[in-house]
């Protein structure tokens, strides 16, 4: 039942006619802030009204707004019949009532606070909302306590039956629909009984998000506040709230337009700059219209209004047009800012672009960093190369499994270093450092270790002579490294076994163009003898000849064709049994022997027909010992001796090398002489140095690094490779056959025989004496060595001279003269391609038909070696195979003459012993570039010295790359 007033009709009517500007005017505001109060504006409300209904708009909005998510609030619908006069003052109040009765809001703990509105109380008896919210709490309780809830409505107490409840979870939503001004019914009929309105709301509820907070901050900014201050307070908030909503909308605008373009775009489509620009454009223009829009409004408020609130509605104006201004300042200052952003993101693209070109040419650089590194490396080989350099690398042994917590001599290694720390030592004396061509710390794997000597084992393909040998006191390693542990694995293999590996493989590449043979020997020098490790049981003793780098040092030995690698692992396990090993304190397989090793090389060139032969000596010497360390007794300590004292006589050779001294004592021991071509020759040497890491081998591990040293600052010059083309071949077959037809018109065939294929052959006549060629002696050999007697004449200069000076002298000089048969003055012998010079006439046997064959003929174990008159030479390459003494001949050869004949200054001298029948002049390795060289002639007048006749002898003599003679001293 409802009783109005007559007010009320006329109210209702004046609010239906004004209907349209509150409803714009409230609108505005509820953007604004969230209130509804600007709907229950009266159509022409005084001053006080409007702040009257201001106020109560915004009381109801804070009751309303307190309704928040989380609170689970309830609506309640409430019937009320609760009618009675609303005065005029209360007007502003009234909507809110009317919507009120229908829909009171429930917070479920009402811890809503009762609102003073006096001046309502003051003006009758219209409803208060002191009563509504009193209705609300009596509801509250109901629901509580299932007690009847009443209202106080017009001064009665009016029964309040809650007849339904709806779960609210978006209260602006719900105020929205209230704002609209739905009736009770219409919004009560939307929702079933308990259903969630919040859905319902959802669509509605953004717009009104942002301002549920305003409001809050409104009212709580408000509540204290009197009547009179609400208007200019509420002006400056909406100010701030225009000024913060301009300012979110720069700042989001972006991510707006960019989020409305994507979310109306495919996902796969690129978003790019120029469309998000017009995007931009776009919804700023609709911003713009928006607060333009709003400015109408507000204008259409104010000029209709009149009073206070036109006042303050053209206040507002002229601080929206402030702000509007401020906006367009923010605008071009945010524009201003994006230029800025703009040119800031060209600038650091620009910058990485710069970046990236030079970190571009940073890698460049890196990497051409590492290859002049490799360069450099290439390159200091070279330089050792050319310098002959020995090279030493030095390995440092783990420690051994039974090793524990032992305390290391070996204070660091770096690629070519190696520092020792001696502990009684203070300071820097107590750490030494040492330089090598490379250092492999105890981590390194025999891998690493052989592929690094790869190239240098290679260059025996090339036609090389390459010595490796192992160095370094008992138990440090030598065997490990040049053989590999006891127990053999395929990590675990060690250089003997991979450099014959690698030769197989690279002979199997080169099959199409190169005719490699390869064939090995395997000896040991134990005890100071020499014997043979690939036949059981053969004890015979074996001499060392140093007759020429082609020759074999060691001819007695075995010398087996291989294969293939499964071939030389029988060889070398077969060896390996042979060989003299015993247990020491130090090492329970201690070598009590120098091993060697041979691999022999000969390849043919199949297009060419250019021959090479190369050899490499892969030696494990024995340790040297202390032997109160050691602890050897008997037959070991007798090794031991010998060991040490091969291993000193090495020790004197490389200290005359590196001295360049004049005298190189190369046969003070077996050692030394099987080393002599590879420490004194063309050999590429290099030497494995061994330390053990303990610390109680310091004193060794020091010695010994010292002594690696100076192996290190040994020059040979230049390795030579032994090849030669098959035109020189054949003009030395030639002259071979020559010189055999020669020999064989003088008659006198038992003394200078040709090769085995035609002994008789060939003769040379040499002046009287028509010296015979060995049988079996090779001819490349025989024209490399030749040897003459001149029964007695002067000895004659032995001169050689480059591969390529070979040619043209034959041709020009020997062969023309020879065919010719004008007397020669002097013939060339090489070495490798040296020729000898003599005072001798060569003549010509026509008849020669028959030619000698080459190779191999070494090999047979048959044949019958030439062994040289004792015409004995100085310790160098000269000292032919006179070798076969013994050593304690050897010895006494050494101290007999040599040394205190004082051994000219600059080239050796070959001695000729006093019983020498005839002078025999060994072949020279090392030949001078040119035989009528000034110094080979004065050397040809070697004077003969306390009833020794020195020849001279070019031994050791190593042609440097600018054709200068190196010769050891
Ligand atoms: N690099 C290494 N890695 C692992 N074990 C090693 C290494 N070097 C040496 N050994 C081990 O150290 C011990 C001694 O090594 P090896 O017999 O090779 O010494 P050596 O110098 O040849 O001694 P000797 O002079 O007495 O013959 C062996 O047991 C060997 O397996």
């Amino acid at each position: 039942m409802r009783v109005w007033a007559s007010d009320i009709d006329v109210a209702s009517r004046k609010a239906e006619e004004a209907a349209m500007r509150r409803h714009d005017a409230a609108s505005w505001l509820r953007r604004m802030v969230g209130v509804v109060c600007a709907r229950d504006l009266p159509d022409e409300p005084s001053e006080e009204e409007f702040r009257l209904g201001l106020r109560n708009g915004i009381v109801l909005c804070n009751a309303l707004n307190k309704i928040q998510p989380g609170a689970i609030p309830k609506v309640v619908q409430a019937q009320s019949d609760a009618t009675g006069p609303v005065d005029g003052s209360a007007l502003c109040a009234y909507q809110y009532f009317e919507n009120l009765r229908n829909f009171l809001v429930v917070v479920e703990d009402l811890g809503l606070p009762t609102f003073e509105v006096s001046d309502l109380e003051k003006g009758g008896k219209g409803v208060r909302v002191v009563d509504c919210v009193l209705a609300l709490k009596s509801l509250s309780e109901s629901n509580k306590t299932g007690r009847q809830a009443s209202c106080k409505y017009g001064g009665l107490s009016k029964p309040l039956t809650a007849r339904k409840y709806f779960i609210l979870k978006n209260t602006d939503a719900f105020m929205n629909k209230i704002m609209k001004g739905q009736s009770a019914e219409a919004i009560q009929n939307e929702f079933s009984e308990g259903q969630n309105i919040a859905t319902d709301f959802s669509t509605e509820s953004n717009e009104m998000t942002t301002s549920d907070s305003l409001s809050i901050l409104l009212h709580t900014v408000l509540l204290d506040k009197k009547p009179e201050e609400v208007p200019l307070i509420v002006e400056s908030i909406l100010s701030k709230v225009i000024q913060e909503y301009e300012h979110r909308i720069a700042n989001q605008n972006m991510d707006e337009c960019i989020g409305d373009y994507e979310g109306t775009a495919s996902c796969s489509r690129v978003y790019t700059q120029s469309e998000a620009e017009n995007a931009y454009t776009c919804d700023q223009m609709k911003e713009e219209q928006k607060l333009l829009n709003m400015k109408e409004h507000i204008s259409h408020v104010v000029f209709n209004g009149d009073g206070p609130a036109k006042q303050f509605q053209l206040e507002a104006l002229t601080n929206f047009d402030l702000q509007h201004k401020q906006i367009q300042e923010l605008k071009s200052a945010l524009s201003f800012i994006k230029s800025g952003m703009e040119q800031l993101r060209l600038q650091y693209s620009k910058e990485f672009t710069k970046l990236g070109k030079q970190l571009y040419t940073l890698s460049n650089a890196a990497s051409g960093y590492h290859k002049v590194l490799e360069e450099n490396r290439k390159l200091y080989n070279q330089i050792q190369d050319l310098k002959g350099n020995i090279r030493v690398y030095c390995r440092v042994r783990p420690f051994l499994p039974g090793q524990i917590s032992l305390s290391t001599s070996v204070a660091g290694t770096e690629e070519r270093t190696i520092t020792i720390i001696t502990p009684t030592k203070y300071g820097k004396d107590g750490r030494k450092s040492f330089s090598f061509n490379r250092v492999f710390g105890p981590a390194s794997t025999q891998e690493e270790v052989f592929s690094d000597m790869q190239p240098l084992i290679r260059s025996v393909l090339d036609g090389f002579n390459v010595c490796i040998f192992a160095y370094g006191q008992t138990g440090s390693g030598k065997t490990y490294t040049m053989s590999g542990p006891k127990v053999l694995t395929e990590e675990s293999l060690g250089v003997n076994y991979r450099a014959l590996n690698d030769l197989f493989n690279i002979q199997a590449q080169r099959k199409g163009t190169i005719d490699y043979e390869i064939s090995v020997q395997m000896i040991e020098i134990y005890n100071e003898q020499v014997r043979d490790l690939l036949q059981d049981g053969g004890n015979r003793r074996l001499e060392i000849r140093n007759t020429s780098q082609k020759g074999l040092a060691v001819p007695d030995a075995s010398i087996v064709p291989v294969t293939s690698t499964s071939d030389v692992v029988e060889l070398m396990n077969q060896g390996q049994k042979n060989r003299a090993v015993g247990s020491t304190a130090i090492n329970d397989r201690s070598s009590r022997s120098h091993s060697c090793l041979s691999v022999h090389v000969q390849g043919k060139d199949l297009t060419s027909g250019t021959m090479l032969r190369g050899c490499m000596h892969l030696v494990d010497l024995a340790g040297s010992e202390r032997v109160d360390k050691s602890e050897v007794v008997g037959d070991r300590l007798k090794e031991a001796q010998y060991i040490n004292k091969s291993l000193s006589a090495l020790g004197d050779v490389i200290a005359s090398l590196a001295q360049k001294s004049s005298h190189v004592p190369y046969r003070n021991s077996k050692l030394t002489q099987l080393l002599q071509d590879s420490l004194g020759g063309q050999a590429k040497t290099l030497m494995f140095v061994h330390i053990s890491p303990e610390l109680d081998a310091v004193g060794e591990t020091i010695s010994t690094l010292k002594f690696a040293e100076r192996v290190a600052s040994v020059e040979l010059g230049a390795a030579k490779a032994n090849k030669e083309g098959s035109e020189v071949r054949e003009l030395k077959e030639q002259i071979a056959c020559l010189k055999a037809a020669l020999a064989k018109k003088e008659g006198e065939p038992e003394n200078f025989q040709s090769t085995q294929s035609s002994p008789d052959m060939y003769r040379i006549r040499r002046g009287n004496a028509i010296p015979a060629f060995p049988k079996n002696r090779q001819p490349m050999e025989e024209v490399g060595n030749i040897e003459v007697r001149n029964n007695g004449t002067p000895m004659q200069k032995k001169s050689s001279f480059d591969f390529s000076g070979v040619l043209s002298e034959i041709n020009s000089t020997n062969l023309a003269e020879n065919c010719n048969g004008i007397q020669k003055t002097e013939t060339v012998a090489s070495g490798n391609d040296q020729f000898e010079n003599g005072n001798s006439f060569l003549e010509l046997e026509p008849d020669a038909t028959q030619l000698p064959t080459f190779f191999y003929q070494r090999y047979n174990p048959d044949k019958q070696r030439y062994r040289t008159e004792p015409v004995e030479t100085d310790d160098s390459d000269s000292f032919d195979a006179a070798t076969s003494c013994s050593s304690d001949q050897e010895m006494l050869l050494s101290t007999s003459g040599l040394k205190a004949d004082g051994i000219a200054s600059r080239g050796a001298f070959t001695i000729k012993k006093p019983q020498a029948k005839n002078t025999k002049v060994t072949s020279t390795r090392n030949p001078y570039p040119a035989m009528k060289s000034p110094v080979s002639e004065k050397k040809l007048q070697t004077p003969i010295k306390n009833g020794k006749q020195l020849a001279f002898s070019t031994m050791g003599g190593r042609r440097t790359p600018n054709g200068k003679i190196n010769n050891p001293k």
